[in-house]
């Protein structure tokens, strides 16, 4: 796949430090498009699944899809999307540590990626597609690990909010599209892609619970979530997730 992202995604096996400041800084970085005739307002969908769901490729698509459409688009990712939560993500992903510190952690960076890219950029008008968001914290520290939901809830309340927004203001995304995969299909897609991390080289069982939890998540918010059939040949996969968002016309239904 061409494109910043994967390049992104490579910095985690990849163990040299320039190499990774670039392609974080190059997450942050606005990819700007013609200047559009009227400020539009901005738009903040994330994307989620079990590892290996197959989110990436159709990320980048979104990206040139509104690119292409006249809208300044901001790629990023949780964990991490600022330098001080990609440090965050790195211990996250690979030291030992148990589900209150993992919720601490990425709320932590979240709250940091917040102010840093994720707020100034929807202040912009652009668009912001962010690689994973709170619900896989519910997901996997919650569902997955069977850690607090309330205490996650807490946790999102305070993160989130947004004083001059509104005294109840909470961020949530405009739009998450759930990649649903069965876990032995991502397993087996998984077993010939990369190096597994600290979540990646868990039991299928695991992913099981963390799929439970993703579920949980829609049904609570059937109007946020788009899910996905992922277990289909990538362009029919791509049509599903384009078809998503021209259903709420930020783009129009491809030919
Ligand atoms: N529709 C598909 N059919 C078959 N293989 C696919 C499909 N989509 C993605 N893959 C392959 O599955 C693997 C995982 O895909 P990808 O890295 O996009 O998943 P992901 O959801 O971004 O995973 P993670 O969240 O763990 O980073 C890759 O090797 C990719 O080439
Ligand atoms: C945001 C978030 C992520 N995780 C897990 C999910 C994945 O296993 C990794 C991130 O890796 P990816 O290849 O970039 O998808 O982290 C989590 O456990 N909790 C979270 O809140």
């Amino acid at each position: 796949m061409s494109g910043r992202w994967p390049i992104q995604q490579q910095s985690n096996l990849l163990p040299n430090p320039a190499l990774k400041l670039r392609t974080i800084l190059r997450s942050m970085t606005p990819t700007h498009s013609a200047p559009s005739a009227s400020a539009q307002r901005g738009l903040f969908i994330t994307f989620e699944g079990i590892d290996g769901a197959g989110k990436s490729s159709h990320i980048q698509g979104l990206h040139d899809a509104f690119v292409a459409a006249g809208r300044t688009v901001v790629t990023t990712r949780e964990p991490g999307g600022t330098p001080l939560a990609e440090k965050l993500r790195t211990l996250f992903l690979h030291e030992p540590m148990d589900a209150l510190t993992e919720s601490l952690l990425v709320f932590a960076g979240r709250r940091d990626h917040l102010q840093q890219v994720i707020e100034p950029a929807l202040v912009r008008g652009d668009v912001v597609l962010c690689d994973r968001f709170t619900d896989a914290t519910f997901a996997y520290q919650g569902s997955g690990r069977g850690f607090d939901l309330g205490v996650l809830s807490n946790l999102e309340r305070m993160v989130q909010s947004d004083p001059s927004l509104g005294a109840d203001f909470v961020r949530q995304p405009d739009l998450t599209v759930w990649f649903d995969l069965p876990t032995e299909v991502a397993a087996e897609r998984l077993a010939h892609a990369r190096v597994p991390d600290r979540f990646e080289s868990q039991p299928q069982a695991f992913f099981a619970q963390v799929a439970a939890g993703y579920a949980a998540r829609a049904a609570a918010q059937p109007g946020r979530f788009a899910r996905i059939d992922s277990n289909q040949p990538r362009p029919d996969v791509w049509q599903a997730v384009r078809a998503a968002v021209a259903r709420r016309g930020w783009l129009a239904v491809e030919a």
